[in-house]
């Protein structure tokens, strides 16, 4: 489960106090684009006009080519970047420098070492939590993610896949209006992946906020995200926006097996530019899709 990023909000915010406790946010990235400065002074155009209303409580996955933009879009949405172009709101306020009402995780736990499940957990409380709320709080979360016999444990002493559920309780510690995810089960192997999907789905369940999730794995957003945006290019243009928007159908946990779902793997991975065996159409079809599927 993912490392967190707990940064406080800067001097003046009042975003997280506004905010009802537990209320998930809404979030609109609004014509969002992002260019980078490249060699020679010119810019390198990532993300261009990128348009997504996201519910209050909806999970919704973000696939894409690898270097499409999908984690710079995600960290405009946390306030660790700033867009070039557009802007995003989170219940209808522009996105400050590392928003208090998101957390962010990553692919790595990146837990202290040194500190215990209990204590790692405990960073991510808001400031100004009490010492008996955050006690509390920070007990309910390690019970939720199934860490109760482990939370005196150093990092060290427990697996990798433990250590993704310390990190993922941390993040809820901080009482997110949206949880902002980053590939975060993509270090796990293939079963704790699945357990980790399934546990997620659990904690979506009982402590409800939005997320946004990174990921490249196809199956793993048609088993968690209400609904799918795949990052793409158009030939000739620059910086990837929405190529495709699925719905997906059903309530969850899904039926991994099911037709339906077939096919939407089937015109996912046919987006993503990968053949129904997995094979990549060439290095070029990889990194451009080559066509808008509508
Ligand atoms: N701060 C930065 N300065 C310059 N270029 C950047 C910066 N951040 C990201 N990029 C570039 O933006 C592009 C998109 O990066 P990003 O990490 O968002 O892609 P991604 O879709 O998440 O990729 P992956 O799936 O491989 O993690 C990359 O080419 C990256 O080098």
């Amino acid at each position: 489960m993912p490392s967190t990023s707990t940064a406080p909000a800067p001097a003046g915010s009042t975003s997280a106090v506004s905010r009802p406790a537990d209320a998930p946010c809404a979030v609109e990235f609004a014509s969002v684009g992002r260019s980078f400065p490249s060699e020679r002074g010119a810019s390198r155009t990532v993300l261009r006009d990128v348009s997504i209303s996201v519910k209050p409580g909806e999970v919704v996955a973000i696939l894409g080519t690898s270097g499409c933009g999908k984690s710079t879009l995600l960290r405009i949405a946390g306030g660790l970047d700033a867009a070039s172009a557009g802007r995003v709101l989170i219940d209808g306020s522009p996105v400050t420098d590392f928003d208090s009402r998101t957390a962010v995780g990553f692919q790595e736990p990146r837990l202290l070492p040194w500190r215990s499940v209990t204590e790692n957990v405990a960073l991510g409380l808001p400031r100004g939590t009490s010492k008996a709320d955050g006690a509390a709080r920070v007990a309910r979360l390690i019970d939720l993610v199934g860490l109760g016999d482990f939370a005196g444990h150093r990092p060290r002493e427990i697996s990798g896949g433990m250590a993704q559920r310390a990190s993922l309780a941390r993040a809820l510690a901080r009482n997110p209006g949206v949880l902002l995810l980053d590939e975060p089960f993509g270090a796990l192997d293939a079963l704790t992946r699945l357990k980790m999907q399934d546990l997620l789905l659990d904690v979506h369940a009982a402590a409800p906020t939005t997320v946004l999730l990174v990921t490249h794995d196809v199956d793993e957003a048609l088993q968690l995200a209400d609904r799918i945006i795949l990052l793409g290019r158009q030939d000739g243009v620059d910086g990837s926006t929405i190529a495709q928007e699925i719905v997906v159908p059903g309530t969850r946990p899904r039926d991994r097996g099911s037709a339906e779902l077939a096919e939407l793997r089937a015109r996912l991975l046919d987006g993503l530019g990968i053949d129904r065996h997995g094979q990549a159409r060439g290095i070029e079809s990889t990194t451009a899709i080559p066509h808008f599927p509508y």
